[in-house]
């Protein structure tokens, strides 16, 4: 089960106390109604990039993996090479729900010192690499390709070729030929999904099945979070979450928080930073007018930064909107025992630190809320394949309903696209002589 608590969520006013989602929803039910129906329909359409909408059903695939991790058990290390939507969703759930025995390495940039560590301690003989790359063309995955292929080659010779799976589109980029004529393994990225919605796909499930996660029941809570996109309003917890976004963010909340209050979902704020700013953060609409939509999705953890950032977050602006996660039951609890001699801790005593979480998690929303500072929590029943494949899910149909709400177009990533240029030209790459030219002119060079 996954449900919502809001906390001090007022439509116009942000300080008043309540939000009445119901009379959003009736208020906003056709703008919502036609933004479900739009993206349900479009869904078919491959160059919309809603594939990820049918990647938790394509358990074929999910069988695949499974044989592919279990012909593989030789594999004590897995080093996964990819950035952006081809690394966070895997760090994520490794983070939350991996449990062994193969240690993930994950690679996302290109600092040497880190690279050659690990060149230094893994044995390249228990190492597998999973290089990722939707586009086959990233020049931080490639750049660690070609250094971690060469690694290998050097350690093992011909054999280097087990020790290499590729995950990349099934037809464009260079990735795809050169893993045919060497004959490694390689898996499909669907080509209607996007680096941030696919980890469902082989980019998120191999490395996890390689610590152990229970992958059918993450595809079944996605599976869960679709039919909950296909709902009524009143049940539609992604229409809902969306609606309570973009309403904050008319209100000039232009700052989105998100805080789960669990170390095991350290890196789900990284994931959902991706997803959010890089889907939502455009110049122009769907018809090419200049809007600049979204919010600025920013990380925290409970209860770490209720000693960092909720100073701030009660005290400084009123910019945020912020989202609390908490979990309803833990997985394992600890008593906190009783010390003679240390009484003036007594309310500890005999609690468990599960019911302290809990109890900094409530007093947070609340000391907030109070402070007029609108937030609201996702409750998930516990943290297990299942619930985390459905909030995963969940909040990419959020980020596909915004889209909807601010008439943009929430799949491309246009804006990260000149840097990538100045990068090639920078490094010499042949065809972009001109820009270096340009550039070098500009003073940077
Ligand atoms: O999987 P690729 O093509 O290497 O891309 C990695 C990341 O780079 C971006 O294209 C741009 O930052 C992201 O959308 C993507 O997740």
């Amino acid at each position: 089960m996954l449900r919502l608590e809001l906390h001090n969520l007022h439509p116009e006013r942000v300080g008043e106390y309540g939000f009445d989602l119901g009379a959003a929803l009736g208020d906003h039910a056709h703008q919502l109604q036609a933004a479900r129906d739009a993206l349900w329909s479009r869904k078919a359409d491959p160059a919309e990039f809603l594939g990820w909408i049918d990647v938790p059903e394509d358990t074929e695939t999910l069988r695949e993996i499974l044989r592919y991790r279990e012909a593989n058990d030789w594999v004590e290390e897995l080093v996964v090479l990819g950035i952006g939507g081809s690394a966070l969703g895997a760090q994520a759930v490794n983070a939350a729900l991996g449990r062994g025995p193969v240690r993930l390495h994950f690679v996302d940039n290109v600092e040497p010192e880190p690279i050659a560590q690990l060149l230094r301690t893994l044995e390249p003989g228990k190492t597998l690499v999973n290089v990722i790359s939707k586009s086959g063309s990233t020049a931080e995955t490639m750049a660690a390709f070609l250094a971690f292929r060469k690694w290998l080659e050097d350690a093992l010779g011909d054999a280097w070729k087990k020790h290499v799976v590729v995950t990349t589109d099934p037809a464009k980029g260079i990735l795809r030929p050169y893993a045919k004529s060497e004959g490694l393994a390689a898996f499909d990225i669907p080509p209607a999904v996007g680096g941030r919605f696919s980890v469902t796909c082989p980019v998120g499930t191999l490395p996890s099945a390689f610590v152990g996660v229970d992958l059918e029941n993450l595809l079944a809570g996605a599976r869960k979070a679709n039919h909950t996109a296909r709902d009524a309003l009143e049940q539609n917890l992604p229409a809902q979450t969306a609606l309570i976004q973009y309403l904050a963010a008319a209100q000039g909340l232009n700052i989105t928080v998100f805080m789960p209050y669990s170390t095991r979902l350290r890196f789900l704020p990284d994931w959902f930073v991706q997803l959010h700013d890089e889907s939502l953060g455009k110049m122009l609409d769907r018809q090419g007018r200049e809007v600049r939509s979204g919010t600025t999705a920013v990380r925290a953890i409970g209860t770490t930064d209720q000693h960092a950032q909720v100073q701030l977050f009660r005290e400084g602006p009123h910019d945020k909107l912020i989202t609390l996660v908490r979990l309803e039951h833990p997985s394992e609890d600890l008593e906190i025992p009783a010390v003679k001699g240390l009484e003036g801790l007594d309310y500890l005593f005999g609690k468990s630190f599960f019911h302290l979480l809990t109890a900094e998690a409530k007093a947070t929303a609340h000391a907030l809320a109070k402070a007029g500072q609108p937030n609201y929590t996702i409750l998930l029943e516990k943290l297990d394949a299942y619930h985390l494949g459905w909030l995963l899910q969940h909040l990419m149909w959020q980020t596909a309903f915004l889209g909807e709400l601010w008439n943009i177009n929430a799949f491309d990533q246009p804006g990260v696209e000149l840097g990538k240029e100045y990068t090639y030209a920078l490094m010499g790459r042949k065809g972009y002589e001109k820009l270096a030219a340009e550039l070098k002119s500009e003073g940077v060079e």
